[in-house]
Parts: structure tokens; sequence; C-alpha cells
């Protein structure tokens, strides 16, 4: 159990190490100020105090302050919420209630909760009854003395025979328990991460853009990572340790108090004792854990960067500041584990005096009871009485680090029951295979806000798109061209108004449905680590020719040919090995196998080069030239000949008509936009 404490105590400061869950991510959304952390470490333990003379005893963590400091958090959210675009999670999922013990005890089963505190009991039981065995042993009269039985006496060896049989059976019972015991907690440890883990995950793959937009991927990697980790390997073991003490200390006293009964009057002043410890030194302990891991995060973070720009350190010549920086923030460091060291021997000094005076009222009970008493209960009292400082101070540890953990099940709880985008796909509105067969694109009234409470990016666009019209959509930036696009495919669901596409409402789609049957050629071309050929078609639908063809049309062919894998090639995470050119042409050719009637291409060619640029466009003229296309356009002259020219400004349609009408009129946006890029004289015939 000692190496188990150790091996906890190593890897809490291990975890922080790592920059443990919240806290990494927390240097990652802002690095921290250090001034704002001195503040910190300076006001929590007042802030703690307080919190913990408000605590009621059946308030295992949650607590008034708690609740207000989330009141005051949400004050302070909701006075700047629409300001803000990530929100602070520190005081929401830190600190777990009652309802989140009771959400765990669900998931475990409350059958298995209950089997596994009987079998801890039963463990309990147990070894107290073996420790009065042994004391009925030595106390056995016809033992005690050679002249009641001979040492060689038969009945001397039957009877050494029973208390041994006794003993040991015990001891069976004892190993068979707590095999049981531990067999049953590891699995239903596994059932439970296993399930979170997969309700948390079906959720965040399916949650709305505005999930993403205003988490950090920090935050939603640590819930992947550090909190489904404490719950994979520790919390049911803390939990088990927690209330294995819990019941070891209640036998304990039991025991003490059935063999010296005046150590019952002793009862409440240790219990006080205890509920002072407990309200004092758990939640200082837990939040210098938080304070400690914070501070080591920031340096982290700072020697990152610091290695990140050491050219440019070097460069000015400031590594004296630099390494000036880094010493404050080691000594902040080492401040927050002295305060973290200081708050341990203090609960060492209250555990030992409390234990000495537990083992000096048993010894003078003891005393005081000589004639009623025998040595063996003497002995059996006061060696329980010395584990009980152990097993309490054990105790506070762990419904301390329970306490710590049990917050990753309300951080996997809450990504869990998050709100999840629209039906993949709805069974009575599924379309034709075929559809869209034409591209016909009607867009009635379109209004569009990417979350609650902001104002809305586009307010009520009319457009009527012919099938297989090619449309340059233009504007000035923040016009609200992307917004458009990302309402055809519901990444983002209307305020109001409607997409029709070949005369269905997409609004009534299931959104795989939907999303499947157009095309998305982005800004930022998206490669996945792995092969060529999973990239270009990841559920392996067509043929190696079709996937060749797509390649020569994105004139790609020759370079991959000349690779030494081809279509194997590994392309490395996001595309590393490929040039931006490259994993443009990539998902170009992505775009050609999985050709749809309906293109959007967002800005695709923005990051490429004019002559790449030019290729991109001479394919999508030359091979969809029977789809419905609609460019986001920052280079003017890869729409002046399209069919149809879209002009946004403010979420608002100003201009849509052929290039060459909005050229000829000199009052247009259009005109005024295409005489800025000089580029009148390409008017289209
Ligand atoms: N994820 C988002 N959350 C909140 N607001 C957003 C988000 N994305 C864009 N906006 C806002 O919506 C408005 C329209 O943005 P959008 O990206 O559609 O413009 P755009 O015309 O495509 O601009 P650009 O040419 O710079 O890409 C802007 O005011 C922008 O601030």
């Amino acid at each position: 159990m000692k190496e188990k404490i150790l091996h906890r105590l190593e890897s809490v400061t291990k975890d922080s190490n790592e920059g443990s869950s919240e806290d990494s991510e927390d240097s990652a959304e802002s690095s921290i100020d250090n001034d704002d952390v001195i503040r910190a470490l300076l006001q929590s333990p007042t802030r703690e105090e307080t919190r913990s003379h408000e605590m009621g005893s059946s308030d295992v963590s949650g607590s008034s302050s708690d609740a207000d400091d989330v009141e005051e958090d949400n004050a302070g959210s909701a006075n700047t919420k629409k300001g803000v675009l990530v929100e602070d999670e520190e005081y929401k999922v830190q600190h777990a209630t009652l309802q989140t013990f009771k959400e765990y005890a669900r998931a475990v089963g409350y059958g298995w909760v209950v089997a596994l505190v009987l079998l801890d009991m039963l463990q309990q039981t147990v070894e107290r009854g073996s420790g009065v065995s042994l004391t009925r042993w030595t106390d056995d009269p016809q033992l005690g003395n050679l002249t009641a039985l001979p040492a060689d006496s038969e009945q001397r060896a039957r009877l050494n025979n029973y208390y041994l049989a006794v003993y040991a059976g015990f001891g069976l019972i004892h190993a068979v328990s707590t095999l049981v015991f531990k067999l049953t907690q590891e699995m239903r440890q596994v059932v439970v991460a296993r399930v979170l883990h997969n309700r948390m995950l079906s959720r965040v793959l399916r949650a709305p853009m505005r999930f993403f937009d205003t988490t950090p991927v920090g935050r939603i990697v640590s819930r992947f990572s550090s909190d489904l980790y404490i719950m994979d390997t520790e919390l049911s073991d803390t939990m088990a340790w927690a209330v294995n003490s819990v019941i070891g200390i209640v036998s304990k006293m039991a025991i003490i108090c059935y063999i010296t009964p005046f150590f019952v009057l002793l009862i409440f002043p240790i219990a006080a004792v205890f509920y002072y410890v407990q309200v004092v030194y758990v939640p200082t302990m837990r939040q210098l854990e938080r304070f400690q891991s914070k501070v080591r995060s920031t340096i982290y973070s700072f020697f990152s960067e610091t290695l990140g720009g050491a050219a440019v350190v070097r460069a000015y010549g400031v590594q004296q500041r630099f390494m000036v920086e880094f010493q404050r923030r080691l000594d902040l460091s080492s401040s927050a584990r002295f305060a973290w060291a200081c708050c341990g021997q203090w609960l060492n000094v209250r555990m030992e005096s409390m234990g000495t005076v537990v083992v000096g009222a048993v010894v003078v009970s003891a005393v005081t009871l000589r004639d009623t008493m025998t040595a063996g209960m003497v002995g059996l009292a006061v060696s329980v009485a010395l584990d009980m400082t152990e097993t309490v101070r054990h105790m506070v540890r762990m419904v301390s680090w329970v306490q710590t953990d049990i917050v990753s099940v309300d951080r996997v709880k809450e990504y869990s029951e998050m709100t999840v985008e629209a039906d993949w796909r709805r069974g009575e509105t599924t379309p034709k295979a075929s559809w869209p067969e034409h591209g016909e694109i009607e867009i009635n009234d379109l209004a569009l806000r990417y979350r609650e409470g902001l104002d809305l990016v586009l307010k009520g666009i009319n457009v009527h798109i012919k099938a297989g019209e090619k449309v340059g959509i233009v504007g000035r930036t923040g016009a609200g061209k992307s917004s458009l696009t990302l309402a055809l495919f519901r990444l983002v669901e209307p305020a109001r108004g409607t997409v029709r596409i070949d005369d269905l409402d997409t609004n009534d789609l299931g959104l795989h449905d939907l999303r499947s049957r157009l095309t998305i050629l982005p800004q930022d071309p998206v490669i996945f680590a792995g092969s060529l050929r999973m990239n270009l078609d990841p559920f392996t639908h067509y043929k190696d020719a079709e996937v060749w063809e797509s390649l020569k049309y994105a004139h790609l062919s020759d370079f991959v040919s000349g690779l030494k894998d081809q279509l194997d090639h590994e392309c490395g995470e996001g595309g590393e090995n490929l040039s931006v050119g490259q994993r443009q042409l990539v998902c170009l050719a992505r775009t050609l196998l999985h050709k749809t009637r309906v293109l959007v291409l967002d800005e695709a060619t923005a990051a490429v080069d004019m002559e790449t640029d030019d290729l991109i466009q001479r394919t999508i003229r030359s091979q969809f030239t029977h789809c419905t296309v609609l460019t986001i356009a920052h280079r003017l002259n890869t729409v002046i000949d399209y069919d149809k020219i879209l002009v946004l400004d403010k979420g608002q349609v100003v201009e849509f008509d052929s290039p060459g009408q909005l050229m000829d009129d000199p009052h247009s946006v259009f005109h005024h936009m295409v005489k800025k890029a000089g580029l009148l004289a390409k008017k289209p015939s």
C-alpha cells in the first residue's frame, strides 16, 4: 500500500510535470502572468479557509463557496459572454459534487458498488477477526502455562492446530475476498472508463461547430487523455482505498472500544479533530497541487518558447534576461512546492499527535482495567491503536485524492451530455442516390449566426443559382462569403430561411446525406497521415485506374508515378512531405474522384502560386462543366469569366449578375473591385 501511495505521490508530481490536464492547456491558452499566480497563491488559503468553515458535513466536496465561485464565474462570464470566444472552465468543472459521485456509481453499477463495499467490509472483518483469534490463542489458559497442558501433550497439539486452522481460515478468506474484490474492481474500472469514453467520443465527434469554436483543442485532448487516464487507472483505486480506510477506522475503533470501553468517550473529540483536519487540509492540499502544476506549466511553456526562439534570443543578446526570468519562474515553482510540503507536514504533526493521544488513551484504559483485561487483549488494543494513526492519515490523503480525481468524471460527463448536431440521417427524407441531379440552388431569406447571442453574419440572402452555373462569390473580408458556404453544408444551422437544392430543402435532410452529396475544396488542404491512396479514397470506393485518372486531371500523375511507392507513398502528418501546392492538388484529385453536382471552392487557391492556381482553375473548368460551382475568389481574374458574380457585403447580397453586366455598370461594387485590381481590360465578351 505504501508503495502505491509513494507511486501516487510521484505521479501527482509527474502529472504536474507533464502539464497535467487543464493546467497544461491553460498555459497553452494563455501564458499565465506570474503576478497573477503569486496573487492566487497568497489568496487561495484564505478562500479555502473560508470555504472550509462554510462546508456542511454531508457535503462531500461541493460547497457553498464553490457555488459562489461558480456563480461569480457565471456572472462574470454572463457580463462578458458576448465578447468571450473561449469560456474559462476553471471553476465550472473544478469541484465535484455529490451528484458526480452518484454519476460515477451509476456508471459502475449500484449493485457492483454495494458488492464492492460488502467485500471490503468482509476483508476488514476478517482482518480484525484474525487479530482476535490470535488474542484468544495467546490468552487460552490451557496453553498459557505448562501445568495445564504439558508441552508434548496431544491435547495441546490439537488445541494449537485448532487455533492455527482458525487463523489460516481467516487468512484464506482474506486472500480470496481480496482477490475477488480486486478482480471486480479492475473489471468495473475498465467497463466504466470504456462506457464514459465512448459516450464522450460519440458526442464530441458530433459536436456542432460552435463547440470547436469555443473550445481549445488542448482542452478536448486533455479530456481524452488525462481525464480518461485518471478514470482508467487511478480513480477506482483511490476510491477503494478511501472506502477501505473508512471501514478500517470504524472496525479498529470498534475493536478498541470493545476491549477498552472507556475509549468511547474519546471518539467524539477525535472525530472533531479529524473533521477539522479534513476540512482544512483537503481543500488546501488540493488547491496547492493545482497551483503547483499551474506554476510548473508556465515553466514548461516558457522553456519551450525560449527554445523555439533561441535564435532570436541570441541574436538580440538577451540570454541573461531569459535566464533570470526562468530562474524567477523556478523560484515561484519551488515556493508552491514548499507550501505543498508544509501542508503535508502540518497534517503529519496533527496525525502523529492524534495517534499519540489514541495510544495513550488505550494504554491508560488498559492500566485502569488491568484486573479484567488479559495480556493478549491489551496487545491487540495497542497494536490496533498504533495502526490507527497511519489509517487515518491514509484516509485523509485518499479522500483528498478522490476529490481531485472525481472532477475528471464531471469533466467527461460535461462532454458526454453536450448537444450534438442534427441527425446524420433522416429516414423519411433520405434523398435519392442520384440527388442532386442538376445542382440548382435556391437560397431564400437565409440568415445565420454562429452562436446564440452573436449578431447575424448573413442577413436574409436571396439567390437563385441555375443548374451548372459557375458563380464567383466576392466581397470584402468579413462580408460573409465563407459563412454562406458553411450554411450550404449546415456546419452552422441557419437562424432562418432555407436552402433548396434541386427542390429539396436541405434543412429537412440528414447531415450526412447532405454533406456527402456536396463537395468542397477548402483553403487549407487537409491531408491525413497515411498513404496517398488513403488520402484520395479513404473509403476505398474506387479502382486504382480511377484514382490515377483523377491524379492525371489534377496534374499530379507525373509526380506520383515518379515516387518510389507511388499510390502507397506515405504523406506524413498533415502532408508534411508534400508542398502546399501539391497538397492542394491532392485535394483537387480527391474532389475529382468524388465528383458531385455541386462544388464549392473556398479560396482554394489562396495559398498556391499563380501557376498552380491556373492548373486548378483549368481543371475545374474542364472537369466540372456540368456541375454547379461556387467559388469564393480572392483573385478576381479566376472568376471574371464565370457565369455569375455574387457580391456580398456585411452579410447581404449587394450584386448578383453576370460579370460582363456588372463591369459595364460603373457604379457597381464589382466594377470598382475589378478596376482596383487592374482587370477592367479583361472584361469577358
Ligand atoms: N467561427 C466564427 N464564430 C463567430 N463569428 C465568426 C466565425 N467565423 C466568422 N465569423 C464572423 O462572421 C463574419 C463573416 O465571416 P466570414 O468568414 O464568412 O467572412 P468572409 O467574407 O469569408 O471573410 P474572408 O474573406 O476574410 O474569409 C465576420 O464578421 C466574422 O467575424
